[in-house]
């Protein structure tokens, strides 16, 4: 293995082995820190963790665990990848996981780029955008968890760490690797060790990778990892894996309030059987998993479960029920149906957000994700198991036909 990579979050680190998949890198995703060795043809590995929203200490401790069974597999270089929108609180967990892994690896110069062109994240003068809103514009400050409500990533990451935070402005990164190295040299020399990087197209991320070479962490979301299979080349199979579909049933499960998917539930509540799970009747016991599951499998066609709701909506139910409350009777609630899909037949499952696919694949507990072929930006298909198939899609991910999409994606063999 010669790139080692953790996820703070299940659909993020697909979203990772997409980008290293499509780059030519043999990419495998392994869900939490596995207590086998990895398989010896694999380039990249991607730990996947659910750390993006649990103590901050519990996080660094899952993360340096993978840090350690990533070095046992022999990776030469590290890339520590969270969310495109910086998904964290004032107190973590980017900063602390970072600055952990930098102390282990010994790591000076750690670059912090979250930028992901081609779904609109870009990072300008230090400052995230999605699209051409500021992050704190975007809705991203009505995240049920990890509201985002400054886009200056070196203020808001700064809050977050021991150390200080540096810059790595775009007249550098649009002047080529040379000049971000020597960037990353002052920027040491000012006693800075995270520097946030500016990348508002796919090649400033390229720059950025290039510069990269040889540096122990880099982190990132994952449109960082668009240049870094480049610095391997010499070293690759060349051969990313053939992708075999999944015939048999499929169901979608969504947890996510993002934008994005609330727009994917309202297209396919038009054109499919649909049921609305509402945090009251879940706090109160009106709905089951079993119930649900059942009612799933009783569908023809493409059915969904979703609690997608409208930012008033989770406000509301948040303060009637705890926030912490719903969001651990949601996960349970979807891990429990998936595994009742699955065990029913369904060999193809889809579930939408970064919380709730982490619950559902940790229900499953596959040994390894296979990437297959990209469905839309950031969402590959993937095989968890002889007979099981599974998207996983970020939030704010997917275009309005995504669930339709994916099914196709998910039944079909690579051409
Ligand atoms: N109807 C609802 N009322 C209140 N909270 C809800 C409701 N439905 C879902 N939630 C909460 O919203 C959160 C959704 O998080 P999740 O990570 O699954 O989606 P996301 O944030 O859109 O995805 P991503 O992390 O990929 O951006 C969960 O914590 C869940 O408990
Ligand atoms: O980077 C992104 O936006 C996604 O991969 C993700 O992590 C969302 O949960």
């Amino acid at each position: 293995m010669l790139l080692g990579c953790i996820g703070d979050d299940f659909t993020g680190s697909s979203d990772l082995g997409n980008t290293l998949t499509k780059s030519g890198m043999r990419t495998v995703q392994y869900v939490g820190v596995p207590d086998h060795p990895a398989e010896s043809d694999v380039e990249a590995g991607v730990v996947a963790l659910k750390s993006r929203s649990i103590p901050v200490d519990e996080a660094v401790r899952l993360s340096l665990d993978a840090l350690d069974w990533l070095r046992e597999q022999g990776c030469e270089q590290f890339l520590f990848k969270y969310c495109s929108t910086f998904d964290s609180t004032p107190e973590g967990n980017i900063g602390p996981v970072a600055e952990a892994l930098a102390d282990a690896l010994d790591a000076r110069k750690v670059i912090v780029c979250p930028a992901f062109p081609v779904t609109g994240r870009s990072v300008y003068q230090g400052h995230l955008f999605v699209k051409d809103k500021l992050l704190n514009e975007s809705g991203m400050e009505n995240h049920p968890l990890t509201p985002m409500i400054d886009a200056d990533l070196r203020r808001w990451l700064a809050r977050q760490c021991r150390g200080t935070v540096g810059h790595i402005p775009a007249t550098d990164v649009f002047a080529g690797p040379d000049a971000v190295r020597a960037r990353m040299e002052s920027e040491d020399a000012a006693g800075h060790r995270l520097l946030v990087a500016d990348a508002i197209r796919d090649e400033d991320l390229r720059v950025l990778g290039q510069a990269a070479a040889g540096l122990p962490l880099v982190t990132g979301g994952s449109g960082i990892a668009l240049g870094l299979p480049d610095n391997f080349r010499n070293q690759l199979s060349g051969q990313a894996g053939a992708w075999r579909g999944q015939e048999g049933r499929a169901a979608i499960l969504s947890g996510s309030c993002s934008v994005a998917t609330r727009a994917q539930v309202a297209r396919h509540q038009g054109e499919a059987p649909a049921l609305e799970v509402s945090a009251d009747d879940l706090m109160s016991g009106a709905v089951t998993a079993r119930g649900v599951a059942d009612w799933m499998l009783a569908q023809d066609g493409l059915p969904l479960a979703f609690s997608s709701a409208d930012p008033d909506t989770v406000r509301a139910a948040q303060k009637r029920h705890g926030r912490e409350t719903i969001a651990n009777a949601f996960e349970r609630f979807f891990a429990d149906t998936a595994r009742a899909l699955v065990n029913g037949g369904v060999t193809r499952l889809i579930t939408a957000g970064g919380e709730t696919s982490g619950a559902v694949v940790e229900a499953l507990a596959p040994r390894r994700l296979e990437i297959g072929p990209e469905i839309d930006p950031g969402v590959p298909a993937m095989r968890a198991g002889k007979n099981l198939v599974v998207a996983l899609k970020s939030g704010n991910f997917g275009g309005d036909d995504f669930f339709a999409k994916a099914a196709r994606i998910l039944g079909a063999d690579d051409e």
